[in-house]
């Protein structure tokens, strides 16, 4: 079984009820997509915006506790995304890394967590521009995954996203050369070390946009991509949910 190709949007703590109608637009401008849609808007969109997709695109949250339920004040369940309609969630992404201080191990609770309640758990990882330059950008990615990633992940439950920080909402890319040689590690260690590592979905995060995307599709063991800015439109995300379609 080959990798599934997934176009998510992170919609970070972008759209208010108003913004539904880009879902409205991106089903009717995607009425047979060749790949699956996420869109994960903030907590407070889940619930309105899986009324609207209908089944058609999948809706993520953006983050979820590592308990179940209790005393945790501002915090949410993966029960109750999941209740709310989401079938993802994005864990670990940098912005709550740096925000929060997220370490690995939380990462990897929290994806415990999640898998739990029947989620699928997109986990992201990257290095910061400090580390690229300093030659650690595979030590890096290797260390986030082995602490990451729990034992209980699979190609059904888990989606692994490269997000190279400095990346991220700059208009910078790495070289199509450096995209590959990131997402030919996170799949040797992935193979390695679960028995569907190899169909694991592997997304590229950082600047995606429909300019670029077809020829990131192209780099090997890229499976679809973790859209930031880019995903809030449906004229921008359409473009790149066809480029991924054709890819
Ligand atoms: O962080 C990202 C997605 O999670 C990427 O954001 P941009 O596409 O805005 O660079």
């Amino acid at each position: 079984m080959a990798p599934r190709k997934l176009a998510a949007g992170n919609w970070k703590m972008n759209g208010t009820l108003a913004a539904l109608d880009q879902i409205d637009q991106l089903v009717a401008d995607q009425p047979a997509p060749g790949c699956d849609i996420l869109i994960c808007p903030p907590a407070t969109l889940i619930q309105p915006m899986a009324a609207r997709a209908q089944g058609r695109i999948a809706i993520g949250g953006q983050d979820c506790h590592a308990s179940a339920s209790g005393a945790h004040t501002g915090d949410i369940a993966a029960a109750q995304l999941r209740d709310a309609g989401a079938s993802h969630v994005i864990l670990g992404h940098s912005e709550r890394r740096t925000d929060h201080g997220e370490t690995d191990a939380e990462v990897q609770a929290k994806a415990v967590a999640a898998h739990a309640a029947g989620l699928i758990a997109v986990i992201c990882l990257g290095e910061t521009e400090a580390q690229r330059d300093a030659g650690q950008t595979l030590d890096v990615i290797a260390s986030q995954l082995a602490g990451s990633v729990p034992e209980g992940a699979s190609a059904a439950n888990t989606v692994i996203a490269y997000e190279p920080v400095w990346a991220i909402g700059t208009g910078r890319t790495p070289t199509n050369d450096q995209i590959a040689e990131v997402h030919a590690l996170i799949r040797d260690r992935l193979a390695a070390r679960f028995a569907d590592g190899a169909d694991m979905a592997l997304l590229y995060g950082g600047s995606v946009k429909p300019g670029n995307a077809a020829e990131i599709f192209a780099i090997a063991h890229v499976n679809g991509a973790l859209v930031g800015g880019a995903s809030l439109k449906a004229a921008d995300f359409g473009p790149i949910v066809a480029a991924l379609s054709a890819a």
